[in-house]
């Protein structure tokens, strides 16, 4: 993505941890969304991914977006994990308006309160790296303090206690994506996003990389997770509901009965 900007988007006003004011960083929603429009412009064409949808991402749970191919799923995560930025509408994350936000701005808030997750397990780490170290970059980049002990107890909690000094390739698929869970938690984000977090997994493998999101998200952390896979809706404590780039009400879904819509 370009860093260039067209005139009039924020800088950082200042050049400081991007938090907000501590309350509403650390309580309150982990992420909202009001009337956000998303429009991609193609040589022949204006498509609306995203049609003034809101939402509110509330902390300590595992939000699942769900809806039709093309609905605008991971549009929205985009916007959430603050890669993207909407058209119209507000987006905050932590507290903070990001949708002003320039592309170095949106990258530090990004780097200490957001954690995008790749489908692909291997696109989220480092090849060279083992587990230990992936997990000390992802809190020193989030300017965060984790001690030796910490890092061990999280992977442990992840069931890769035993793997603390594998790289990536000495793992399986289902192994690297619960390290990279363990990187997108480590330092205490607001969110964790990932888009069809177990479409490179088998079942047993994505049922591991599942229990650890929802005990994870017990800890605080929003997970905001886009699938079609009755697997990920039975661990949703809500659901967003998108078609052709609405939010609809809930159709019946596998969980409606324990998750509601947020
Ligand atoms: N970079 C882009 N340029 C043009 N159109 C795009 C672009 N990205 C997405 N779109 C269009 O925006 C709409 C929403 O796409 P999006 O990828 O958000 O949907 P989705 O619900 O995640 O789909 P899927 O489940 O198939 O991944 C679709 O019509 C898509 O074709």
């Amino acid at each position: 993505m370009s860093d260039t900007e067209p005139a009039g988007y924020a800088e950082d006003p200042l050049d400081a941890p991007v938090f907000a004011a501590a309350d509403s960083a650390t309580t309150g929603p982990a992420a909202v969304c009001r009337s956000v429009v998303k429009t991609y412009r193609t040589a022949t064409e204006t498509v609306t991914a995203l049609d003034r949808v809101s939402l509110e991402i509330p902390r300590a749970q595992v939000t699942v977006v769900v809806g039709p191919s093309g609905s605008g799923k991971s549009s929205l995560l985009r916007l959430l994990a603050c890669i993207d930025r909407p058209d119209a509408g507000e987006v905050l994350v932590a507290g903070r308006r990001v949708d002003g936000l320039n592309a170095r701005a949106r990258r530090r808030l990004r780097q200490q309160q957001v954690a995008y997750l790749f489908q692909r397990p291997g696109e989220n780490l480092l090849p060279y790296l083992d587990a230990t170290a992936q997990v000390q970059l992802a809190a020193q980049l989030r300017g965060a303090r984790v001690g030796a002990d910490q890092v061990r107890d999280l992977l442990e909690r992840l069931g890769l206690g035993g793997r603390a000094d594998h790289v990536p390739r000495q793992l399986s698929g289902g192994e690297q994506q619960r390290l990279a869970v363990a990187c997108g938690v480590v330092g205490d984000p607001a969110l964790v996003v990932a888009d069809e977090p177990t479409a490179e997994l088998d079942t047993a493998a994505a049922e591991r990389v599942l229990a650890a999101m929802q005990e994870l998200a017990r800890g605080g952390v929003a997970f905001v997770l886009s699938s079609h896979d009755p697997r990920v809706m039975a661990i949703a404590d809500g659901f967003v509901h998108l078609d052709h780039g609405e939010r609809t009400p809930s159709p019946p879904t596998p969980r409606s009965a324990r998750g509601g819509t947020l």
